[in-house]
């Protein structure tokens, strides 16, 4: 890492709960006794990142990230520790809140910019860049209490990037806006990224996250309990979900390590693997197959591939099922799909019973390197929804395809292999 943007050292910070209203009146109008129950909403942090690092902060509901998000912009103070920041900070926090409702958009990009730093001869010259990329029209001259929730966040999104910052902080913003909006923002936010910039991102959408970060933190009551790729990061915080969701969580381990000499995990780096799994079922191999079943490392881009899966089931089970996921480089979902999605059920398995399974399809991707995650699971219902996972291992294979040379050229991810039609219209 290069020069460091932001330092914290042991930060903690304590919120005063009242359980009623009064409380709080009580202990200012009588001070000497507290009526308030004190909440650790962070718990001595410490982290550094780095210049133009872009971080990506993970964690459920009320871990803390919003309160981290704060300090480090300056709007909360921590009741612990130091916090060391810098450079230029841009937030884009709770929406909209450095916007005063009865000003108008324009108002409050002037109040807003001379609070980011810039003078008002700077806001002027970015005033039509900004509006123009806020493309709230002519609502720009009225008063923003009249705006929707996306006119708002459009408006803070382009003043809070107009100061060109060193730190931009985003706090689940971009899940508001329309999809051309959101476009909108990456781009701006790559250009960010390319200049320098540091970038804080907490969202709850992993795509955004492995799109656009460098490395994540997992916040976990307070604690950041993981620092490392997105990849790992999203891998920890889906495996503890599926872990709490489980109706008998203490069945279920996470493992965070390769996992058994008998399963060859592919790990191409130092990074360690993050696996759920139970005593119940043992994942004995996966392979990949051509279509008359010989192993095979690579596939040319539209032909077909067999996920092949022998699963060992220790106890028995009513209709267990398997699922398979394929990822690309950064982890990010690319498909999946299980038995019970597919209508296709295994039935009982009696104990100590292996059984084979395997995953038939054309694989329309593009060239590159692709991994296999493996989810068995019990008790399907729904759409899709189980009771219990048993099983839950990344990178149990390489799915390595080709190009086909024969194929017309094409661009993206899949091949969606379209045909085309041209109607010349009459002249008119
Ligand atoms: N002003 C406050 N007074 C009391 N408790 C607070 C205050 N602000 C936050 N908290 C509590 O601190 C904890 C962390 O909140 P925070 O908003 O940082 O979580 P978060 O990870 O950002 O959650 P979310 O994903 O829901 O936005 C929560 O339990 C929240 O209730």
């Amino acid at each position: 890492m290069g020069e460091m943007a932001i330092s914290l050292k042991n930060v903690s910070k304590c919120f005063k709960r009242y359980d009623r209203p009064v409380d709080r009146l009580k202990e200012l109008l009588l001070p000497g006794r507290s009526r308030a129950t004190e909440f650790w909403a962070l718990q001595n942090i410490s982290l550094e990142i780095g210049q133009g690092e872009t971080l990506g902060i993970v964690g459920q509901n009320g871990a803390g990230k919003s309160t981290l998000l704060q300090i480090i912009a300056g709007t909360l103070t921590p009741t612990t520790g130091t916090v060391e920041v810098k450079g230029r900070i841009s937030a884009l926090l709770e929406l909209g809140s450095g916007f005063n409702p009865e000003f108008t958009g324009r108002q409050n990009v002037f109040f807003n910019g001379r609070l980011l730093g810039l003078s008002r001869a700077e806001i002027e010259d970015r005033f039509d860049d900004i509006a123009k990329f806020a493309d709230i029209g002519d609502f720009i001259n009225h008063p923003v209490k009249t705006y929707s929730t996306g006119m708002f966040i459009r408006l803070a999104f382009a003043v809070a990037v107009s100061s060109d910052p060193d730190i931009l902080i985003v706090d689940e913003a971009l899940a508001v806006g329309d999809i051309y909006f959101q476009q909108k923002c990456f781009e701006r936010i790559r250009k960010l990224q390319n200049s320098g910039t540091t970038l804080l991102f907490v969202s709850h959408d992993p795509t955004s996250v492995y799109k656009l970060c460098d490395s994540a933190i997992l916040f976990e009551s307070g604690n950041v309990i993981l620092k490392s790729t997105p990849r790992q990061v999203l891998d920890l915080y889906e495996a503890n979900l599926l872990k709490r969701s489980d109706t008998r969580p203490d069945a279920l381990e996470i493992q965070t390590s390769p996992l058994s000499a008998s399963l060859e995990l592919i790990n191409d780096s130092s990074e360690e693997e993050v696996a759920v799994v139970t005593p119940e079922v043992k994942i004995q191999s996966v392979k990949l197959l051509d279509a008359d079943d010989r192993p095979t490392e690579s596939i040319v881009s539209g032909q077909f591939v067999q996920v092949s899966i022998n699963i060992l089931f220790l106890q028995a089970f009513d209709d267990p099922i398997v699922g398979f996921k394929i990822r690309d480089k950064t982890g990010a979902t690319i498909f999946v799909d299980h038995t019970f999605n597919m209508d296709q059920h295994i039935g009982q398995v009696s104990k100590n019973t292996s059984i084979n399974v395997r995953f038939q399809f054309q694989v329309p991707l593009s060239e590159g390197e692709y991994t296999v995650t493996i989810g068995i699971a019990d008790s399907g219902y729904g759409e899709g929804q189980f009771e219990r996972a048993l099983a839950y291992v990344h990178n149990t294979a390489v799915l390595k395809i080709l190009c086909d040379k024969e194929a017309s050229r094409w661009g993206g991810i899949v091949n969606l292999n379209p045909t085309v039609k041209i109607y010349r219209q009459a002249h008119v």
